[in-house]
């Protein structure tokens, strides 16, 4: 640059990749709660963006992996998706950094506010058409969640829902929550072929979903209630599905268990569960 130049060295920025962000322009703020990774902030980027901060506790994330996967994880947009705005890689632990979402998670959502909820059906299938439509993106582009399910997904405001986390399970290390056999594998929203083979696809993410629908309509109850996970293998192996929750419609139902197929090529995809739950609160409401 000319040294009469005044706008900002050319140096300055490249440093960074466009996914990569400067702890710099971050300011950590309260607690949210700790996940399977470490703990988790609320943060301000640039003085005014809210953020959330997944703090990587050493040892628990394949970082480079990771690393690498965010490039296109910044890619993937879409209203229902909590947006990864970026990591910052440069030093440890890495942050991994996301818009904020100021309810917290589906599930602590729908066990809170159990009461006003179980009444208001609309509310309840609009939310599962919200996460539908986020799904939908992520089967667009390819992509498997691999651990969906109402805990795996954030309320903000005006009653948004959003899908948090998508394809991160695969750079977990902790071999518990990896291995079908662990203590912290999600055994109970887990299809047949991923419990015997640990195939995953958009049509595992499907049988997910039909879990995650079956915890909105019984707002926040665990599946197969207090089943240990090896009865629960067995049960659904030999094709015991959930019940229908009290407060569902029979038609919501007749989607939910088409979600529960055996076998994955007879379960819907996500773009037809969207039409079909579309036209579902259509007639309905
Ligand atoms: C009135 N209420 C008061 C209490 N309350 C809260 O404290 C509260 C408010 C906002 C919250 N928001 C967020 N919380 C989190 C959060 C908090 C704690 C833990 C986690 N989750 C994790 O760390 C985590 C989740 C999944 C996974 C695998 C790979 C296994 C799938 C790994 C790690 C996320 C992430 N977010 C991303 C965007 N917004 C949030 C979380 C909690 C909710 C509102």
């Amino acid at each position: 640059a000319s040294p009469c130049d005044r706008s900002v060295p050319a140096t300055a920025g490249l440093s960074h990749d466009k996914w990569e962000i400067d702890p710099q322009e971050l300011m950590l703020l309260e607690e949210l709660g700790s996940g399977q990774f470490g703990v988790v902030r609320r943060g301000k980027w640039r003085g005014s963006i809210d953020v959330a901060v997944k703090m990587m506790k050493e040892g628990t994330m394949s970082e480079d992996d990771f690393i690498e996967e965010a490039k296109v994880m910044t890619k993937l947009q879409h209203t229902n998706l909590v947006q990864l705005y970026g990591v910052c890689s440069k030093n440890r632990p890495i942050f991994i950094v996301t818009e904020y979402m100021r309810h917290g998670s589906l599930l602590n959502y729908l066990r809170r506010h159990e009461q006003s909820l179980t009444s208001n059906q609309g509310l309840l299938l609009d939310m599962c058409i919200q996460v539908c439509k986020g799904m939908a993106y992520l089967e667009r582009h390819n992509y498997i969640h691999r651990d969906l399910a109402a805990r795996n997904c954030l309320v903000g405001s005006e009653n948004i829902v959003k899908v948090a986390d998508f394809g991160l399970a695969r750079y977990v290390l902790d071999d518990q929550y990896t291995s079908s056999g662990g203590s912290k594998f999600p055994i109970k929203w887990a299809p047949p072929e991923v419990l015997n083979y640990t195939r995953f696809s958009s049509k595992s993410d499907v049988w997910a979903y039909g879990v995650l629908m079956w915890e909105v309509f019984t707002c926040g109850k665990m599946p197969y209630g207090r089943l240990k996970n090896s009865e629960v293998v067995e049960k659904v192996q030999k094709g015991l599905i959930l019940e229908k929750p009290k407060t569902c419609y029979k038609e919501v139902y007749d989607v939910m268990r088409k979600c529960w197929s055996q076998l994955p090529e007879n379960r819907p995809s996500f773009r037809v569960l969207k039409e079909q739950l579309i036209g579902v609160a259509q007639r309905l409401l």
